[in-house]
């Protein structure tokens, strides 16, 4: 579901003497439904420039990246987003706030993006926010105004909301209490179960070792540096 074949980044820093960073090369790796890997190495050694680069943030300078055979790399602008909003899912630890619409709506909206009728796209955000102890209470608020612990799960809500065949997530259980984390970890296993293919990245070990399948350590893809 999720294939990279020889894979690389370069970042050129154009406001900084053009200085070159190699971050990653020859990334090849492929997770398929139903699986969790997690990306692990140092800091530094590009786990967040990989995930970047999987969901299209970031250009990689060669190789492909496939997310259910379409190639990321050479997709067009318009497929991308086709595929964001179909079949590859997003989960950071912050929510990017949309201002004036209703919790409620932003956790519907995923669904809302790709036909699911209003009634239908409700629902699932009620059981979701209900799920993650959001009070009923501020459903009908923007989030703008929410505790950072609040629109961390707000967003947890809204990247589970639709059931993506893809799922990319980036520290989701980080900074969250010990009965919220529970309820990430089963969403996520709950994700597996139904043919997810995931990519993470965990600092929290023990929640790692509960939902991921395997390891893929970046720190092995670093550019061979000239002796
Ligand atoms: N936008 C950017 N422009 C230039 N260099 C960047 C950019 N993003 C990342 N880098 C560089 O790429 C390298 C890898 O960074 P990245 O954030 O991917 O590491 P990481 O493994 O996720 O680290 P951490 O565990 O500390 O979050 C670093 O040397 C960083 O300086």
């Amino acid at each position: 579901m999720i294939e990279l074949k020889d894979v690389s980044k370069v970042f050129t820093l154009h406001n900084q003497g053009s200085a070159v960073i190699e971050v990653l090369s020859g990334v090849s790796l492929s997770v398929k439904p139903g699986e969790c890997a997690a990306l692990t190495g140092s800091s530094g050694s590009g786990k967040s420039t990989l995930m970047r680069m999987i969901y299209g943030n970031y250009m990689a300078q060669s190789g492909e990246i496939r997310i259910g055979g379409t190639d990321l790399v050479r997709a067009e602008p318009r497929e991308v987003i086709r595929i964001r909003r179909e079949t590859l899912g997003y989960v950071s630890q912050f929510l990017r706030v949309v201002p004036r619409v209703a919790t409620l709506d932003v956790v519907a909206e995923p669904l809302r993006a790709v036909g699911v009728d209003a009634d239908t796209a409700q629902a699932r955000a009620r059981a979701l926010l209900t799920q993650l102890n959001i009070p009923q209470t501020l459903w009908s608020l923007s989030p703008t105004t929410f505790s950072g612990g609040e629109q961390q799960r707000v967003n947890i809500a809204r990247g589970f909301a639709h059931p993506y065949p893809a799922m990319l997530l980036d520290e989701p259980t980080a900074s969250l209490d010990a009965q919220n984390r529970q309820v990430v970890l089963t969403l996520i296993e709950e994700a597996k179960a139904r043919g997810a293919a995931i990519i993470g990245i965990f600092h929290d070990e023990a929640a790692r070792d509960q939902v991921c399948d395997r390891e893929i350590d970046v720190t092995g893809y670093a550019p061979r540096r000239a002796a």
